[in-house]
């Protein structure tokens, strides 16, 4: 017996290149939030992020929930990416009209209803069904990026054709195998993604005690301890068992079939990446490349050296090193190194519409989230993170007016005073 999959399934439909044969799967389509996962009415009532974490930890197993929630070490890092946006005070100015706003911006060439994008998340798939797709359809509805993981469970032909008025970009981990890596640039390119995102802060996984205590694993292993947990979460158990999970890019040589993320990633990724290889993979792709989980400024100086077109400012979300500077701390630095020659994007720790302000005023185009949008697909699929967008969206929107600002590049460094 098993939890959240079948095992004898394994890997994915193909090793690079398009599906063997035939037409791609048709991508399935999500079914209704309120089948599976919170209410409409308890959705509506989510009024902050923090309130649709508290709901996704209600319907995700324990293992799960810890899985996307945690971080390395001691989660300082987790917890002072957030802090650290107290770091800093709005100044607002008074006298302006803001009687209309305009909360537009401009990702690498593309119009974006908001300066908010959702980072690239593994397993997606595994917190609720065919959740890369659901995720995919609500950035686009809501007018900004998607940006999908190598290790997600839909291929990712499948959530382009799902998804193809959402503006989609590949993250890619570097591969041990470089054919294969190559082969998922080409195919991200062949499916329409206009991005391509390369990872540069995973040689290996960092050091996450939650999921070491708790086994984690996709799919969940049966215990004893984690089946009353289970049996609590009807809704999640019922949405794994109908598509199970399983790594929808590439196949993976996994004889148990149960998947441990850290080794996963040392089996398959290449921590021998250096900047030749980055610098290689940025002529591979003919569109706008972004490098993501760079925190020194000479980094960043490299980044744009060898040709990125945006530097995402992230620390993983506090899963990787501990006690590395939260984005906001290191993005004044990295602000002055590349000046105007690339945009920049932060994040980890970011659950306020403030916070996306905060980095915008400190030279950011905008702001990436993980946690937040994942809470609100583990709660309710494409409502739940629907939910989680308009709710910065609003939060966004009130602020500027307070702000005193009526656009986005009305907000500058005047607007910020450092809190003492
Ligand atoms: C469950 C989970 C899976 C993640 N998987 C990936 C991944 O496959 N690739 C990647 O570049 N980043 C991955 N990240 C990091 C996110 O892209 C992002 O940097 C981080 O979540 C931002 O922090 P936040 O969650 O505080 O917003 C993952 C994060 C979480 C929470
Ligand atoms: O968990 C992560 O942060 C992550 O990047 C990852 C890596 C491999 C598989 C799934 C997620």
């Amino acid at each position: 017996m098993h939890f959240g999959g079948s095992p004898g399934a394994g890997a994915g439909p193909r090793t690079g290149g398009p599906a063997s044969g035939g037409d791609p799967p048709k991508p399935p389509v999500p079914r209704s939030a309120a089948m599976w996962g919170a209410s409409a009415r308890s959705l509506a009532k989510a009024a902050s992020i923090a309130d649709l974490r508290v709901l996704a930890r209600r319907r995700l197993p324990k293992a799960v929930f810890d899985f996307i929630d945690g971080a390395a070490g001691d989660e300082t890092t987790l917890a002072d990416n957030q802090a650290a946006f107290g770091d800093w005070q709005l100044m607002p100015r008074v006298g302006v009209d803001v009687s209309r706003r305009d909360l537009g911006a401009d990702f690498l060439g593309r119009a974006a209803k908001l300066p908010l994008m959702l980072s690239p998340t593994g397993l997606t798939g595994f917190f609720w069904p065919h959740g890369e797709i659901a995720a995919a359809r609500a950035a686009g509805n809501r007018g900004i990026p998607f940006c999908l993981s190598t290790n997600s469970v839909a291929a990712l032909e499948q959530v382009a054709e799902a998804a193809p008025d959402t503006d989609l970009w590949f993250q890619l981990y570097v591969m041990r195998d470089r054919g294969l890596t190559d082969q998922l640039v080409a195919r991200a390119a062949a499916a329409g993604y206009r991005v391509l995102c390369i990872t540069v802060d995973l040689p290996l996984t960092g050091r996450r005690e939650r999921d070491v205590r708790n086994g984690f694993t996709m799919p969940l292993k049966p215990r004893l301890s984690n089946m009353l947990d289970l049996a609590r979460r009807p809704g999640w158990l019922l949405g794994v068992m109908r598509a199970p999970p399983t790594f929808g890019n590439f196949k993976t040589d996994n004889a148990s079939g149960f998947t441990n993320i850290a080794q996963h990633v040392s089996t398959l990724f290449d921590p021998s990446v250096t900047w030749d290889d980055i610098a290689r993979l940025r002529r591979l792709w003919k569109g706008p490349v972004a490098i993501k989980g760079i925190l020194h400024p000479d980094d960043a100086r490299m980044a744009v050296d060898i040709g990125a077109d945006a530097v995402i400012v992230s620390n993983h979300g506090g899963r990787q090193l501990d006690h590395v500077p939260a984005p906001i701390t290191a993005l004044p630095d990295i602000a002055e190194a590349v000046g105007e020659r690339a945009q920049l994007i932060v994040d980890s720790g970011v659950r306020r519409g403030t916070d996306i302000l905060t980095a915008r005023a400190l030279g950011a185009v905008g702001c990436s989230i993980g946690r937040p949008f994942l809470w609100g697909l583990a709660s309710a699929g494409e409502a739940g993170v629907d939910h989680a967008i308009k709710l910065l969206a609003a939060e966004i929107d009130i602020a500027m007016a307070l702000l005193g600002t009526a656009s986005l590049d009305a907000i500058t460094a005047d607007h910020l005073r450092r809190r003492r």
